[in-house]
């Protein structure tokens, strides 16, 4: 059947024209938008925008931030996601601004927040407006200095277990990565959510989800593009969740039945779990936003994925340096053993004041923030200081972080481990925001100081028992997988870890 003219290729030629010239204009429309606003941009290409590298999974996110960051020299640029504007901020006053002075233009992430999984409904990360806030006003109370005191010797002796869990088997090559998985899910299933999770003592089963859950995959690539883009109808169309399936399911599964013991009287389990419990019974919160049995779990579960992801990376990096840099190691080392030459161990007030490895953990979250990038979403309209350049409701706005903690006007020679450099932090954050790797503001990690404890605990440990050295194998310079949204080797890092004999 003809069309358009007597020739059915020719008709089908100029279908495809004018279907990729509808396509060009779609993908194109919005490309004028930094222009007539008067903001710099970087200059995008038709379908994809700005956005090749991590839609193509040729980088992570916060590699891309980073380079979109050193390429542009203006306070605040223009960047496409495909064909959807978003905001990079780039100065520090800026950064301030919009964390902190100027919340209320910004009290939202820009994370999608679909209603396919109830679970997820409950997690603060995803959470906006009250409902976020009220979420975290009943869950601070979990992070309190006397909650981190009182859950001091479980993590202590989860320390010891790593050490002994790593003596028993081949010191002359210990996966640093599996580890720390096995170390940060014994720690915080044991005191969040009350569950002993023998990951230190045997493959246990939770061992096998989380491993399964943390391993990258395309899907989970995906995930992590869509969510913090806020690609919605994708979202949507596939019902992607935030976390592996796999896991929430499992995990809602498990979090769920200890609140029921709770609730049936059981008594205290835990930190969260007791929140969670107590939440439930209260019934103006449970009628204002409607919480179902999963959804009074997402909280539980997101400090656990949180929590996760953050610290077994962190923990594993900071070995990592150590071994390459044995100057530093044995530095402190010698704080470690001056806090413990009583001979009575480790205390909270112990590691909390061990100043030097403060300094070396400032460094590892400089060189690899977990989260290498924030995003915000502009809830009200909102003219930038001193400008008239108004960035609109509903724009997603983005923080390179890993752009700022690898400039070299902020810090010199950023791809070296120094330490030093954090004898005196605060100088960072004078007149803006330079250095902010748990967030800032009202929406700052409520897990930092938790996730500090946990990570130095071991830390401590580790250089109590062992000399640590890279073997001929393992990586200078750790290349991350692109297919997770936060900074993940791309391969096993592997470290000699010899006993010290006393
Ligand atoms: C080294 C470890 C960690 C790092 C570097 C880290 C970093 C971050 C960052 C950058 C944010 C976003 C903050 C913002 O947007 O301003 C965040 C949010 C969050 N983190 Fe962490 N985190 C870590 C560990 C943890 C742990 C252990 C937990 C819980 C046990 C946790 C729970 C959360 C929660 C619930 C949020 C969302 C807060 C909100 O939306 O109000 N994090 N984290």
């Amino acid at each position: 059947m003809m069309l358009l003219t007597s020739s059915i290729p020719l008709d089908l030629c100029i279908f495809a024209t004018i279907a990729i010239y509808v396509l060009y204009l779609y993908s194109t429309k919005n490309f004028r938008y930094f222009k007539d606003k008067g903001v710099p941009y970087l200059k995008p290409l038709p379908l994809i925008g700005n956005f090749a590298d991590v839609a193509l999974f040729r980088t992570t996110i916060g590699e891309w931030l980073k380079n979109c960051y050193d390429q542009m020299d203006s306070p605040y640029f223009g960047i496409f996601v495909f064909n959807k504007p978003c905001m990079v901020i780039k100065s520090p006053e800026l950064v301030r601004d919009v964390l902190i002075k100027d919340f209320s233009h910004f009290y939202d992430r820009a994370t999608s927040s679909p209603s396919h999984e109830q679970l997820q409904e409950g997690m603060m990360l995803i959470q906006k407006g009250r409902e976020w806030k009220e979420t975290g006003e009943k869950f601070t109370t979990a992070f309190t200095s006397g909650k981190l005191r009182q859950m001091f010797p479980v993590l202590d002796d989860y320390g010891k277990k790593l050490v002994k869990f790593i003596k028993d088997r081949d010191t002359n090559k210990v996966d640093i990565i599996d580890n720390s998985v096995r170390y940060s899910t014994d720690t915080l299933s044991r005191t969040f959510v009350g569950l002993e999770t023998y990951c230190l003592e045997e493959d246990s089963e939770v061992y096998w989800k989380i491993k399964s859950a943390i391993t990258p995959t395309y899907e989970g690539g995906l995930r992590g593009i869509c969510y913090f883009f806020k690609l919605e109808a994708v979202v949507d169309w596939l019902q992607l969740t935030f976390a592996q399936r796999a896991a929430i399911d499992y995990f809602a599964e498990v979090f769920q039945h200890l609140v029921k013991l709770c609730q049936d009287g059981n008594g205290k389990i835990s930190n969260l779990i007791d929140i969670v419990s107590s939440l439930k019974s209260s019934e103006t919160y449970t009628k204002k936003f409607a919480y179902g049995d999963r959804k009074a779990v997402g909280q539980p579960f997101m400090f656990f994925i949180a929590g996760e992801n953050t610290i077994i990376t962190s923990l594993a990096y900071t070995l990592y340096e150590l071994a390459k840099h044995p100057q530093v190691q044995s530095k402190l080392r010698a704080e470690i053993a001056e806090a413990t030459k009583d001979d009575i161990g480790f205390s909270y007030e112990k590691i909390i004041g061990m100043k030097y490895m403060e300094m070396v953990v400032q460094e590892i979250m400089r060189m690899y923030p977990p989260l290498p990038f924030l995003d915000r979403e502009c809830t009200n309209d909102y003219t930038i200081r001193g400008t008239n350049v108004t960035i609109q409701k509903g724009t997603q706005v983005y923080v390179p972080m890993l752009g700022f903690n690898y400039d070299k006007n902020i810090f010199p020679e950023p791809e070296k481990f120094i330490p030093e450099r954090f004898a005196s932090k605060s100088q960072y954050n004078q007149n803006g925001l330079r250095f902010f790797p748990f967030g800032e503001g009202q929406r700052i990690c409520i897990g930092e100081r938790f996730a500090l404890l946990d990570m130095k605990v071991a830390v401590a440990h580790m250089l109590t028992n062992f000399e640590l050295e890279p073997l001929p194998d393992t990586p200078k310079k750790v290349q991350f997988t692109p297919l997770v949204f936060s900074l993940v080797p791309k391969e096993p890092i592997y470290l000699m870890c010899k006993p010290i004999t006393t």
